[in-house]
């Protein structure tokens, strides 16, 4: 499988053109800044509100999602996935042309056909494959995030070179640029972000501190052990792998890691993760969340604040307070 790197990708390209960020959240603050300090001519579409003062404080030019439509050659679509629908039909749809490239950061409403774009227009992906404060803090400090590309249309027959410039223009041609399909990167997404990333982590982490609490350990050194040193540890394998993590930890740990990670992660585990990417597969996922979103998000709105008040969270942000030095 090739990758895309710095040299593979021609900024020029984007040169005269003029991107516009729908939506200034996680990502889109994100890939605007660093396309602006990669010389790329940068719109931000944006409701008023939060996001749009944070823009125009950041010194865009910004102005309604209709706006910047009618005036940008690319569009990022950065809204909300569970938005983008809507806002596209009403502000988007009625004002696309001829020769503009809509580009999604996840082919959520692509695949799952909740959005049919026009056949004259170039549809893109491009994914960056981490959190949107990353993307702008690895930029920053002169590196990358890599990011996923895919073609839906290629209506310009351009549309490949347009979207690996792009990567440029956000740094992720320094980490690597892999080229996917809006399927893969769906699927893969949902499925990564729900097992692994978010859910199966956020999980681990709360039944290893309430177990230790339960036992009567304080809740403070339960929290630096099942939680605060996540990132210590991951930090590790995200630099050398796991036999950097190996390499770091003490034999005793190594040892006693091999015998329980079996034990946690089970055969019982690995169906649970078979039928969560069968149902991602199906659609049974995505229909979920849309009826959830057309119901005033009850369900999610409920573990939201569930998890918000877990104890761990409270004993978590009273130890961080005294640590001056985790950014904010
Ligand atoms: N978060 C991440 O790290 C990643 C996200 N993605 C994808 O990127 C896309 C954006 O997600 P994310 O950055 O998390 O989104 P966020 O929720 O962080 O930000 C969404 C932005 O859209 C704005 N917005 C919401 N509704 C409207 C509207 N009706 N009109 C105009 N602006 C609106 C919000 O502004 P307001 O303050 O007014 O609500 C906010 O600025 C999604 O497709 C997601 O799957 C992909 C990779 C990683
Ligand atoms: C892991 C969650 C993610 O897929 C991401 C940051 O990559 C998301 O949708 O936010
Ligand atoms: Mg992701
Ligand atoms: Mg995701």
């Amino acid at each position: 499988m090739k990758m895309y790197y710095e040299n593979d990708a021609d900024l020029q390209l984007l040169h005269g053109k003029t991107v516009a960020v729908l939506g200034y959240g996680s990502q889109g603050h994100s890939q605007a800044q660093n396309l602006r300090d990669s010389g790329v001519k940068v719109i931000i579409g944006q409701r008023p509100g939060k996001s749009a003062d944070k823009a125009q404080e950041d010194g865009f030019s910004v102005m309604s999602v209709a706006e910047a439509t009618q005036i940008a050659d690319i569009l990022q679509f950065l809204l909300p996935d569970e938005r983008q629908a809507k806002v596209y039909q009403e502000e988007i749809l009625p004002y696309l042309h001829k020769g503009q490239t809509l580009m999604f950061s996840h082919g959520f409403n692509i695949h799952f056909k909740q959005i049919i774009p026009p056949d004259d227009i170039d549809v893109v992906l491009v994914a960056p494959k981490g959190p949107g404060h990353l993307v702008r803090r690895v930029y920053e400090a002169g590196g990358g995030i890599p990011s996923l590309i895919a073609i839906h249309q290629d209506a310009s027959g351009q549309a490949f070179e347009y979207a690996l410039a792009y990567t440029k223009g956000i740094g992720s041609t320094k980490a690597g640029v892999l080229v996917t399909t809006f399927k893969e990167e769906t699927e893969t997404d949902l499925f990564g972000e729900q097992a692994v990333l978010c859910g199966g982590v956020a999980d681990l982490i709360k039944a290893g501190f309430e177990t230790l609490v339960d036992a009567g350990y304080q809740p403070e050194i339960a929290f630096f052990e099942c939680c605060h040193e996540v990132k210590l540890i991951v930090d590790l394998i995200y630099e050398g792998g796991l036999s950097r993590m190996n390499y770091s930890i003490s034999d005793t740990a190594e040892f006693g890691g091999y015998n329980a990670g079996p034990k946690i992660v089970t055969e019982e585990t690995r169906k649970a993760m078979k039928g969560l990417l069968s149902d991602i597969q199906k659609g049974v996922f995505a229909r979920n969340w849309i009826l959830e979103n057309q119901a005033g998000r009850p369900s999610f709105l409920a573990m939201r604040e569930q998890n918000a008040d877990h104890p761990i969270e409270e004993v978590g942000k009273s130890l961080r307070s005294m640590m001056g030095f985790i950014g904010k």
